[in-house]
């Protein structure tokens, strides 16, 4: 099995084609646009949400079966199909041209993997089995769902918007590194999701931080 290597990339307006337009393909879709890629889908047939999204201008549908010269330009490229030899077509065109694929039938000819995905606001909570287990993966996204609910999103920008506040300071290294530490261990989510707000304000103002209630 191959060993992969988990970044997180940047593709807003990037051109991200996907060959296909099944319900797999509607899933890498879901997240490309969650990610404000451009999204072109090639395929003769779509599921009536693709459909829908091409409707409202979300995606880009061309209606026909792929054929050579498709992945022009594009950032990334999916081979959604059902088919094992426009599958391998479309790997040969994306390595001819140096674009990452991700051939989802076929997890030796990827050279790059989605995992499931927690999204909370600016947290995300990646999780991969290397393509062991995908149905693991999702079993896992459900569990971390429950742990990480969707408190955490407003817990991260109130997170963000505090570090900027201490970054700002006159401040060691270490004395900011401590302040961090000591508002990480605070139990902020737990407040949030029980409405205490009370207790967030009192530790913004331990801090000095700021806190609209
Ligand atoms: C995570 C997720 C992301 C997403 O797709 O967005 C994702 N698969 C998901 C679900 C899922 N996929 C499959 C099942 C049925 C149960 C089962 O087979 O286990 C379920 C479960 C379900 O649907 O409940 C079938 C399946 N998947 C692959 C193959 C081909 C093969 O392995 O040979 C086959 C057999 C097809 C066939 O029947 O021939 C391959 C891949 N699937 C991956 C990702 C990559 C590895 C991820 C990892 O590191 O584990 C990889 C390698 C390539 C890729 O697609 O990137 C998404 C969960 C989203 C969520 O709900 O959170
Ligand atoms: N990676 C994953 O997460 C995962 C999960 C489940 C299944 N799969 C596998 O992924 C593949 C797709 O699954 P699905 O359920 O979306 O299939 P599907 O049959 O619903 O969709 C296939 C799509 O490919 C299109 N297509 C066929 N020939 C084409 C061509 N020449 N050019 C362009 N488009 C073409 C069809 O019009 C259709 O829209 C299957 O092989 C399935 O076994 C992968």
């Amino acid at each position: 099995m191959a060993k992969y290597y988990p970044i997180f990339l940047k593709i807003e307006q990037k051109l991200c084609v996907v060959i296909g337009g099944g319900k797999v393909a509607a899933r890498k879709i879901k997240t490309l646009l969650e990610a404000g890629a451009k999204v072109k889908v090639i395929s003769p047939e779509v599921i009536r949400e693709i459909e829908k999204l091409s409707e409202q201008g979300q995606v880009e549908w061309i209606k026909r079966p792929y054929r050579k010269g498709d992945l022009e330009d594009a950032f990334l490229v999916y081979a959604a199909t059902d088919d094992p030899t426009v599958q391998k077509q479309v790997f040969a065109e994306a390595e001819e041209k140096n674009i990452f694929c991700n051939v989802v039938d076929k997890p030796a000819l990827c050279s790059f993997i989605v995992p499931s995905i927690v999204k909370r606001g600016k947290l995300q909570i990646a999780i991969s089995t290397s393509g062991a287990s995908p149905a693991l993966a999702r079993r896992l996204r459900e569990q971390f769902e429950e742990t990480f609910g969707p408190e955490y999103a407003e817990y991260l920008e109130l997170m963000a918007r505090w570090r900027e506040e201490i970054l700002a300071r006159d401040l060691s290294e270490k004395e900011k590194r401590q302040i961090f530490e000591q508002l990480v261990l605070a139990p902020v989510p737990l407040w949030l999701k029980r409405g205490e707000r009370h207790h967030v304000k009192s530790l913004a103002k331990t801090f000095n931080l700021s806190f609209e209630e």
